[in-house]
């Protein structure tokens, strides 16, 4: 068979039918060749997606991690707790990252002892800033009043706090208590006592003043300084005077702990230089000195520095009424009579703590 076509061209059919089949293939070839192009590519496009979200992914898991390392900079620097504050959402509380209701409450490894009226709460308040310290809010006086309530008692006073962190409490009386350094030996020998001394008689008239402010029917302080006014007679079993025989004190702690485990802070030093003084405690407790100057401003109406920020806060704090008191004007007479009677006292204190604390100057 054959074919006519134009311009007299004849062609078999034979032969027409084999071009159109070469044409055939070769159209299917291109079209596969074409359609696998198409998805080679996009089976590349593809895997750049997939590299894409596996990079995400990578970034995704590595996101908690450095997460994690800034938590861990922001609680208490265990291993422990690293691992612990990634695991949960935490509030942030001003400034530091915190989980709330963590921790377990421990017996304090180191007790504000004294002296009253000394600066114990101003030296907690500031303490308490520190975010590896957590103290007791108000004095437990176990190892004065209610020993008999035992440990467990005690504890239960102690706020939460989380491995590293370190649990404090104040009760200025301690330091008077004949029994409290064996009990506090038998808790734990190892507690950390930090004393705040300051000038006895300016310390006397201000424990004076704290009475009068409850009782203002009391006798005068000068009266009742004396045994006798005309033999001049001190009368060392008022209490007012009695705590600020320091040296007395000190060697009924002597006899328990070493003077390497106890820290006397300067109640002077700790209104004009704040950041001074807690340097020093920050340093015996091991800590980190993050309370700086920073943290204080003196406030004018006051009298007294004050926290910039206090625990909990961003507001300014300044230590309550009854911190600060204005005391009554004593008979200078009797206030040197005082002086006299405290400076053997106070020069055996200074032996034996191995500093002056400058108040004969
Ligand atoms: N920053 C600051 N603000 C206010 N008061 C300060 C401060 N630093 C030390 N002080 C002095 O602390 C004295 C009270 O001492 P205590 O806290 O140890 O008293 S108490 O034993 O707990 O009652 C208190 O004694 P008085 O001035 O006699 O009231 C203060 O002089």
């Amino acid at each position: 068979m054959a074919c006519k076509l134009p311009g007299n061209t004849t062609l078999s059919v034979k032969s027409v039918l084999r071009k159109c089949a070469v044409m055939l293939v070769s159209l299917l070839a291109s079209f596969y060749l074409l359609q696998s192009l198409t998805q080679l590519g996009g089976s590349a496009l593809r895997a750049t997606d997939a590299s894409v979200s596996a990079s995400e992914l990578v970034g995704a898991s590595e996101a908690p991690l450095r997460r994690k390392r800034v938590l861990h900079r922001w609680t208490d620097g265990t291993p422990g707790s690293q691992v612990r504050d990634a695991a949960r959402g935490l509030p942030l509380v001003s400034g530091k990252l915190r989980p709330l209701g963590d921790g377990a409450k421990r017996l304090p490894q180191a007790i504000i002892v004294g002296v009253k009226k000394g600066g114990t709460r101003a030296l907690l308040e500031f303490l308490r800033v520190h975010p590896d310290v957590r103290a007791a809010g108000a004095e437990p006086h176990f190892f004065d009043r209610f020993y008999d309530n035992g440990l467990e008692w005690y504890r239960d006073l102690m706020p939460k706090t989380l491995e590293g962190q370190i649990t404090m409490e104040k009760t200025p009386s301690y330091f008077v208590t004949r029994e409290a350094p064996a009990r506090i030996y038998s808790m734990s020998r190892s507690t950390k006592l930090i004393v705040v001394v300051r000038d006895p008689v300016t310390r006397a008239i201000s424990d004076y003043t704290q009475t009068l402010s409850k009782k203002p029917d009391i006798p005068t302080f000068e009266s009742l300084t004396f045994k006798n006014r005309t033999t001049g007679l001190i009368d060392t079993s008022w209490s007012a005077i009695q705590i600020g025989i320091y040296a007395k004190h000190l060697d009924n702690w002597l006899q328990f702990f070493p003077m390497q485990q106890i820290l006397f802070v300067s109640g002077e030093r700790l209104i004009s230089d704040p950041a001074g003084e807690l340097g020093r405690v920050q340093d015996f407790l091991g800590l980190k000195r993050i309370i700086t100057d920073k943290h204080f401003y003196f406030n004018q109406t006051k009298g007294f520095p004050c926290l910039k920020k206090a625990e909990g806060s961003s507001k300014p704090h300044c230590l309550g009424k009854t911190k600060g008191r204005t005391h009554p004007n004593i008979d200078p007479e009797v206030v040197q009579r005082l002086r006299d009677f405290y400076r053997p006292f106070n020069m055996k204190f200074y032996q034996m703590t191995g500093r002056i604390f400058g108040w004969d100057d």
